[in-house]
């Protein structure tokens, strides 16, 4: 059914002895579009990625890839998702472009490996072993093999990790034009820019389990509070002002002048600021609303302790 989900994992647990991963995680994926896992170190994404390509078995829960079982159904599954590792999983002594070209051959309409090679920035390094690329050369050619057969679905487990800048943005529109050709796309990132700039959706994962979703936009919107800054005349009766706004707002002097309110900052609460000065003379300079970040809202879904 072309309209089922791309990925659909409901109550996945995976443990390795004692230590459990994944902890019941549920996680949805549309085709045709990019999701973002993100969470802390040793949250479980990559396990959970791992699950869903066919490399690991699931102890509980169903996981349907493309709408196969990515365990009893991998042979059908393969050449139709593709698949980028975080450690290589490729062949050290091979050559790349030679790599590149026999997984080509895997496939019934693979694109042509020359124009990914370009496309990557690889020229220079058609002839040099895996082992001897660079990190970041390396990293482009996992994501090369990732894609070269045309895809319907890549996972992609930190892309980007250690690329420089020309590198990362030339990943960043690679993975736009697959979304474009219709290829769903399932990465991992630590970079919460990468989120906010590719993903249409956003799963949060912590120990184990999936916490929040949405898009980067529904994220930064829902939950706590924005911030609205302005800057008049010293001293304003910011009692006054508080009565004016609605209740739980917070309003501050942060230096004489410098103001700022904390609150459910929408077109209501800047309008009843806007009239407040207008009613006491005051010309709200500089009146700016502060968004969260997706990387303020990450922080206060999984707290600031470091990970294990
Ligand atoms: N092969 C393994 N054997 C034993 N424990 C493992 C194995 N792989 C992962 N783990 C443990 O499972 C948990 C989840 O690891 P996983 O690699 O899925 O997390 P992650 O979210 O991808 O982390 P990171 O952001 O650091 O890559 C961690 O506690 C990790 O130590």
């Amino acid at each position: 059914m072309r309209n089922e989900p791309a990925v659909e994992v409901t109550g996945l647990v995976k443990r390795y002895g004692t230590r459990t991963a994944v902890d019941g995680l549920d996680l949805t994926v549309p085709r045709g579009s990019v999701t973002a896992v993100l969470g802390p170190n040793g949250a479980g994404k990559t396990t959970t990625v791992e699950v869903c390509e066919g490399f690991r078995r699931p102890d509980a829960g169903t996981v349907r890839v493309l709408g196969l079982d990515p365990v009893t159904q991998g042979g059908l599954l393969r050449p139709r998702i593709g698949v980028m590792l975080q450690s290589g999983g490729i062949y050290p002594g091979a050559h790349a472009e030679e790599m590149l070209r026999h997984a080509a051959t895997l496939y019934a309409h693979p694109v042509d490996p020359a124009l990914l090679i370009e496309r990557l920035g690889l020229e220079a390094c058609g002839r040099t072993t895996y082992r001897r690329l660079s990190g970041g050369q390396q990293q482009r050619l996992s994501l090369a093999m990732a894609v070269v057969g045309r895809p319907e679905l890549v996972f992609l487990d930190e892309p980007t990790a250690g690329l420089d800048p020309q590198a990362r943005h030339a990943t960043w529109d690679l993975v736009r034009e697959l979304r474009s050709a219709g290829v769903g796309v399932v990465l991992t990132t630590h970079f919460m820019d990468e989120a906010e700039q590719l993903a249409d959706q956003v799963v949060v994962v912590d120990a184990g389990r999936a916490i929040a979703h949405g898009s980067p936009e529904e994220l930064c919107r829902g939950g706590a509070e924005n911030t609205l800054r302005f800057s008049g005349r010293p001293a304003l009766d910011l009692t006054s002002l508080l009565n004016a706004l609605p209740a739980g707002s917070l309003a501050a002097e942060l230096s004489p002048g410098s103001y700022r309110i904390e609150g459910k900052v929408d077109p209501q609460l800047l309008a009843t600021v806007a009239s407040w000065c207008a009613q006491h003379g005051v010309m709200p300079d500089h009146l700016a609303v502060e968004r969260r970040t997706l990387e303020d809202v990450f922080l206060e879904l999984t707290g600031r302790e470091l990970r294990a």
